[in-house]
């Protein structure tokens, strides 16, 4: 089946107004396309279809012309893209409540960096699950996004994946702006695990910078985390030239480096001495590693793959380590060689 084509000026859905599906749906009405960014809260979606702002996600921020609805019918009627932008825990419910209201052919497009716990599914496969896709209508788009620094239209690249390359291109067109430059990759399994576990990562960076500690930790925790992303990404079928790209380098360097970045800010906190319910609070917004390092690690494991990192935060994260002892633990394993990877 070839992908669907683009009409001249494509009807999108975006569902999720939150703070990465507000920008998303402000890049794509930017780039041309007819927007209905779908959310729950009315008076959210009131402001964001009547004064085209959003104030509690992306405050400050003018966005263009479009629509505001808690209405998913209105949302989805009519839409060649479905774009998904809500946290990855919550994604197979609310497309499962969408689900009769999904055009036939639309292609829907997953912007969340999670992987489901209970089932260790990528985003693109819950999609998939739930809404019976063909690879032609599922595709990624992952790379160093922070949500406020592309709202303030700074000049951003970012990955458009899909095991279709036409639909791949079909969704960088309808997202290419003077701003947003999509590359595109036919490397969906590589792009969305470096999307997922960069958060883990991420976390791990924001406790080294709450412990006090500076460039050459942080340098470590990026370098070694590559290295793991890079480890589960080949052991469940990733293409090893998506590492080095946007999707990998390039979102991990944003994630760990960025006070930006939800995760990194609540690693942070929990480097300080939080203890995590005050860090999740303090942080605010959706950390998507919190919970995607229990099913990341699980997933490693079903692969027999070594995940230090992460098996530290998730140790962290459920009170079995303290954060001071992190640092410890992580180098004063046994002797390798670098090579070994
Ligand atoms: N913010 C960024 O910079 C950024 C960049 C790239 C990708 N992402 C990814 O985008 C996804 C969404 O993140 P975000 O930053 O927009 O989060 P956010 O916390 O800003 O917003 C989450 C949105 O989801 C809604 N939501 C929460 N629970 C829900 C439920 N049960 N059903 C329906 N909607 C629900 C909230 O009301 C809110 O509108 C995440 O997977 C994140 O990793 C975020
Ligand atoms: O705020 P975070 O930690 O969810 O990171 C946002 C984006 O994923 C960065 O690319």
């Amino acid at each position: 089946m070839s992908a669907p084509a683009a009409p001249a000026q494509p009807r999108v859905a975006v569902l999720g107004a939150g703070s990465m599906g507000t920008t998303f749906a402000m890049v794509l009405a930017d780039a041309g396309c007819d927007v209905t960014l779908w959310g729950r809260d009315p008076a959210v979606l009131d402001a964001v279809d009547r004064t085209h702002r959003n104030e509690k996600y992306l405050p400050g921020v003018q966005l263009p012309a479009m629509r505001g609805t808690t209405d998913a019918a209105v949302a989805l009627k009519g839409a060649s893209l479905v774009v998904v932008s809500v946290p990855s825990q919550v994604a197979r419910t609310t497309l499962e409540a969408m689900k009769d209201l999904v055009e036939p052919d639309a292609v829907v497009v997953s912007l969340m960096k999670g992987v489901e716990l209970g089932t260790d599914k990528r985003m693109s496969q819950v999609m998939a699950e739930v809404l019976d896709l063909t690879d032609e209508r599922v595709a990624i788009v992952s790379g160093p996004n922070l949500a406020p620094e592309i709202a303030a239209r700074q000049p951003t690249a970012t990955v458009v994946a899909s095991r279709s390359e036409a639909t791949a291109q079909l969704v960088a067109a309808a997202c290419s702006t003077g701003y947003f430059r999509p590359y595109t990759n036919t490397d969906v399994v590589g792009v969305e695990l470096c999307g997922a576990v960069k958060n883990i990562i991420a976390l791990a960076a924001g406790m080294a910078q709450g412990r006090g500690f500076g460039w050459n930790t942080l340098a470590t925790v990026i370098t070694r985390g590559l290295v793991e992303i890079t480890r589960l990404g080949l052991a469940v079928g990733a293409e090893p030239t998506t590492f080095a790209g946007l999707a990998g380098m390039g979102d991990l360097m944003a994630t760990c480096a960025s006070p930006l970045s939800r995760n990194h800010r609540l690693g942070k906190h929990l480097g300080e001495g939080l203890p995590l319910a005050e860090a999740i609070e303090a942080t605010g917004g959706t950390a998507e590693g919190v919970k995607s390092s229990q099913s990341v690690l699980e997933l490693a494991r079903t692969h027999d793959v070594e995940m230090p990192i992460t098996a530290g935060v998730v140790a962290v994260l459920d009170g079995s380590l303290p954060v001071e002892e992190l640092a410890a633990t992580l180098l004063n394993r046994p002797q390798k060689s670098e090579a070994a990877g």
